[in-house]
């Protein structure tokens, strides 16, 4: 399974995560999304790092802009695209894809219910990540609030096109999370406050890939 912890602009230490990430025996793959501005740093740690976002542009007159460019520069692996608290418009999202892939940055593209899974599915990331807005944050596992959207997300994204993998977030943050996010035919995770709220992001992090 892969395993994304978003940090949002939680306060905390994203360079403490990271290292404490990196620290984790498991056999999931993990990685962490800090904010834009410690991506670098958050790299240097060694555990994969992702983008929040990346803006749908090019090199240009674009202030403001979060660039492809200098987030695959920074070291960032891959990026995340039209969070729930950061959508976009579809052209935007299918732009911010092109900008990712010509800088050589995995995809994984947001999306509330299974209906907008198969439409941002079919614009060929790398993934996409079902979440229910009003799941986010509240700690209670998409996996049990409700199952349904997991199972119709991964036959919804697997009708468009097998290849794009299916990830599921809000809530999750144990181990038993994850592994029923698996049964339900999820290929990763997508999570937030149960690390970066923790007070022990480390025990966090061993608690979600036990
Ligand atoms: O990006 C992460 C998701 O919005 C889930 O957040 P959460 O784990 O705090 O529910």
């Amino acid at each position: 399974m892969f395993v994304l912890v978003n940090l949002k602009a939680y306060p905390c230490d994203p360079v403490a995560v990271a290292q404490a990430a990196d620290r984790v025996t498991t056999e999931h793959d993990v990685a962490i999304a800090p904010q834009t501005a410690h991506i670098g740093a958050v790299a240097e740690t060694g555990v994969e790092t992702w983008a929040q976002h990346v803006s749908p542009v090019g090199h240009g007159s674009h202030t403001g802009s979060t660039l492809a460019e200098a987030t695959a520069d920074a070291g960032a692996a891959g990026t995340l695209l039209n969070h729930s608290e950061k959508r976009l418009k579809l052209a935007d999202i299918d732009a911010s894809l092109d900008a990712a892939e010509r800088t050589g940055l995995s995809t994984v593209v947001c999306a509330n219910n299974p209906d907008q899974i198969a439409a941002v599915a079919a614009l060929g990331p790398d993934a996409v990540a079902v979440e229910p807005p009003e799941l986010i944050g509240t700690g209670t596992p998409v996996s049990q609030a409700d199952p349904d959207i997991v199972r119709d997300a991964v036959a919804a994204a697997n009708e468009v096109d097998p290849e794009v993998d299916v990830y599921c977030g809000a809530g999750i943050s144990t181990g038993d999370d994850v592994a029923a996010a698996a049964e339900l035919g999820a290929d990763g995770v997508l999570l937030a406050s149960g690390v970066a709220k923790a007070d022990d992001p480390q025990a966090a992090l061993e608690s979600l890939v036990e």
